[in-house]
């Protein structure tokens, strides 16, 4: 993804301004004009609350912070925090935190006012500083996340031919099994066997017949389709426990996204109408292997899989009690993010960085292949909008400069910055509608599926033609 990096040289008005906007939840301010005493325009902030039932004592704390903070040269007072410009001077993923934080979800369920706009305010400060934390109190059920992940001990242990049966290459969509060699960080091989999972859809069109049909879809419709499920007789309930997970982790997910927007001091359902219908979501059942005996480790890597930030919008992840997950802080140390049973950790991706002009941070991590005989096992759940999500929408922050990139940090700056790369991104153009980088960065990632399933993308070469990945086809 090119991004242009312009170093930024000063804190704005315009910046300080904004950043009130985003210091409580529930306040949304628009940006009018005042006079100063001397008769000079200065900015101003009008806010209201979007609290139905917030206190008076609330309200009247938040009023006394937005005149401070409307008051330049005041900026300090408010809420302590930093504006994006201020965390873009700062360096590149700023987490500066050594141990990753638990946020209570139980406050934001609660209804109670000021218990959620507390959590939106650890929350703010979590996306901004580090973007990782853990939640618990989720609302989704422990024993079905122990269900989960037992589903995927059981499956991984079925024989090497039953697995290969439903391997991914056999999907248009990129869904399936993938042997450990699948799939690479930065060209060092991950060391992790998985299943890909998206939206259960029957694929309805043929999209090898657009010229016949007199259809032209774009590209990453062919994303919508099928998964690939073990037989029941062999893993008995594993297609419905994992339908039923995935429609929890939806719902949890879409709380976070609004959590998010009051966090951002955006109305509730900012994000729902991209969200809320037909998220194009992802899911992958991991299991990484214990590190291999040193007389045979030089072929694979240390890493079940190498440094990279997530590429979409919403990472959740479940994991077991092994251990070997780790963030990168600004110091250039890698944190552990170890397990705590009851929860799932979070973190947030390149587009959601993008979406907020690098306030809220896509953090590069990775994980360690332990030493010993246990495997790891892990579910990462990827929430993503609706694959036809134009993301130049997701204007939050309204800084002219922002759209050619400048001022604040982009996904690339901070991927690498710490020489890793998206997963599911990786360093390549940034397209405006979310399922066009999707479609893209499976495609060049596997390469064999576009060669098998996608024949009219593939050059004389062989090669994948990326500048047909490239084409804009907004028609559906
Ligand atoms: O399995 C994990 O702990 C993390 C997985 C991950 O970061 C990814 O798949 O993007
Ligand atoms: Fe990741």
């Amino acid at each position: 993804m090119a991004f242009t990096n312009t170093p930024v040289a000063a804190v704005s008005h315009q910046s300080s301004l904004r950043m009130l906007s985003v210091c409580r939840a529930k306040i949304s301010c628009e940006r009018i004009e005042g006079t100063s005493p001397a008769g000079a325009i200065i900015p101003k902030l009008k806010c209201s609350s979007l609290s139905s039932a917030g206190t008076e004592k609330a309200r009247g704390e938040l009023a006394r912070r937005i005149k401070i903070c409307a008051t330049p040269g005041e900026r300090k007072d408010c809420c302590s925090i930093h504006s994006p410009t201020v965390s873009a001077m700062r360096g590149f993923g700023v987490l500066e935190e050594e141990s990753i934080k638990i946020l209570d979800m139980g406050s934001y369920f609660s209804g109670d006012d000021d218990r959620v706009m507390d959590f939106c305010e650890q929350l703010r400060r979590q996306c901004h500083e580090v973007g990782f934390f853990y939640v618990r109190n989720h609302g989704v059920p422990e024993k079905l996340c122990d269900r989960m992940l037992e589903l995927g001990r059981k499956f991984f242990d079925l024989p090497t031919e039953v697995k290969m049966q439903m391997d991914y290459t056999k999907s248009p969509q990129f869904r399936g099994y993938m042997r450990i060699g699948a799939e690479n960080t930065a060209g060092i091989t991950d060391f992790r066997e998985q299943i890909e999972l998206g939206p259960e859809e029957s694929q309805d069109i043929d999209f090898l017949d657009r010229e016949e049909s007199g259809l032209v879809y774009p590209l990453y419709r062919r994303l919508r389709g099928p998964n690939q499920w073990p037989p029941d007789t062999l893993l008995p309930g594993f297609k419905r426990e994992t339908e039923l997970f995935m429609e929890k982790m939806n719902e949890l997910s879409m709380h976070i996204m609004q959590a998010l927007a009051l966090s951002l001091g955006l109305q509730k359902n900012y994000f729902d109408s991209s969200f809320q219908y037909m998220p194009h979501y992802q899911m992958k059942v991991v299991k990484y292997p214990p590190q291999p005996a040193s007389d045979c480790a030089e072929d694979v890597g240390m890493f079940g899989v190498g440094a990279h930030s997530d590429s979409g919008f919403l990472s959740l992840l479940l994991q077991d009690d092994v251990g070997g997950l780790q963030a990168k802080n600004t110091a250039g140390r890698w944190i552990d993010v170890p397990p705590e049973k009851g929860t799932f950790v979070v973190n947030l991706g390149e587009m959601l960085q993008l979406a907020t002009g690098g306030y809220y941070l896509a953090t590069v991590h990775r994980v360690v292949s332990q030493v010993g005989s246990r495997s790891r096992y892990s579910v990462p759940f990827f929430f993503n909008p609706k694959l036809d999500t134009d993301i130049r929408a997701f204007n939050m922050l309204e800084n002219s400069n922002q759209a050619e990139g400048r001022r604040f940090r982009s996904p690339t700056e901070n991927s690498n910055a710490f020489g890793g790369l998206s997963t599911h991104g990786g360093k390549n153009k940034l397209l405006p509608v979310f399922g066009q980088n999707a479609f893209k960065s499976f495609a060049r990632s596997h390469v064999n599926v576009v060669r098998q399933h996608h024949k009219d993308l593939v050059k004389a070469d062989g090669s994948v033609d990326l500048d047909k990945l490239d084409v804009e086809v907004l028609s559906s």
